[in-house]
């Protein structure tokens, strides 16, 4: 664990993650080549940028923005939605805090459920005016992306670009607005401590760099370039089970910085609430025994309401010893 924050070792590297260019998705020569960058990303690094994705400059820069007034707002304004209930379908919480280890975690949030956006927009907040109209169109652009990547992936993987749209269409869409403010020890503290997100995959904007993965190939800590328009991917726990291990999900942090606030906006995708993830039957065999326990977003919730999350890992209670 004591790896994790030892920020100071050197300054971290950056990991020169692919960047795909979705231009052009549906002719089908390029579509195999954006499959196949996309299994290589998949399998290299867990993660990678899209460009020419489809979602608006304007539509990205406003759920940005309305992000930042939300975190603006009187505490009395924010903490009406505060809660440590993690089943609540939209909450403001906070992970600043001291552990025993003497880390700090430098992070408020707002979550919230997004899919489908008449069930759950109601429930958010409604100050300021604009916010529901301007992150509610973020997360409908960023649902209709998650599912053509998602689409992509399973291609890739040999299961075909529909595998999971219905399930993806339908499934749960978690919106997470991270707050960052300028940190007076940023070598002493992390935004957000070393997790892997439960997601198939979770497409992420920020306004500015402060994202690092651990790299699996010399697990060294990297950033996470910043490239103008790009949003990242990346893979999540129910994406390793459902590719049996061939894909694993990216361990990732995020630094902070004493000059200015960071906004992120973290869209994470999955299926259905009570809607188990399997490993899929084809990438099953011999060589390749089935490695993981099917589980689904509510058992992941499960999971968080019995344990810090820091110190236990969700896709480790995943795995079947014998495989
Ligand atoms: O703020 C970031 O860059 C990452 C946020 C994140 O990892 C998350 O919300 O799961
Ligand atoms: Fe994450």
């Amino acid at each position: 664990m004591a790896d994790n924050y030892n920020k100071k070792e050197e300054e971290a590297q950056t990991a020169n993650v692919p960047v795909i260019d979705m231009n052009g998705m549906h002719d089908p020569a390029i579509r195999h080549r954006i499959v196949n960058d996309i299994s290589k990303a998949c399998l290299s690094y867990g993660i990678f940028q899209v460009v020419n994705h489809g979602i608006s400059e304007s539509v990205m820069d406003e759920a940005l923005s309305v992000g930042f007034r939300f975190f603006e707002l009187p505490t009395m304004e924010k903490v009406k939605l505060i809660s440590n209930d993690v089943y609540k379908p939209v909450r403001y919480g906070s992970s600043i805090k001291d552990g025993e280890d003497k880390v700090q975690f430098w992070r408020v949030f707002l979550k919230h459920y997004a899919n489908p956006l008449e069930e759950w927009i109601n429930l958010w907040p409604d100050t300021p005016q604009d916010y529901r109209e301007k992150m509610g169109k973020y997360s409908n652009e960023a649902q209709k992306l998650a599912t053509k990547i998602m689409g992509l992936i399973t291609e890739g993987l040999g299961l075909g670009p529909k595998y999971l749209t219905n399930k993806m269409e339908k499934g749960m869409q978690v919106i997470f607005a991270n707050c960052y403010p300028p940190c007076p020890q940023p070598e002493l503290t992390l935004g957000l401590a070393p997790h892997s997100d439960y997601s198939c995959l979770t497409i992420l904007h920020q306004s500015s760099p402060g994202l690092q993965i651990l790299d699996s190939n010399d697990k060294k800590w990297k950033g996470i370039p910043s490239i103008e328009g790009a949003l990242m991917v990346n893979v999540g726990d129910h994406l390793e089970v459902l590719s049996n291990g061939r894909y694993t999900s990216v361990k990732h942090r995020v630094m902070v910085n004493s000059e200015s606030t960071r906004i992120s906006i973290a869209s994470l995708h999955s299926m259905g609430m009570d809607e188990k993830m399997e490993t899929a039957k084809e990438l099953i065999d011999q060589k390749h025994p089935k490695a993981y326990k099917e589980s689904s977003f509510g058992d992941f919730l499960n999971f968080l309401a019995h344990n810090d999350f820091v110190k236990k890992n969700f896709i480790d209670t995943l795995r079947l010893d014998d495989a």
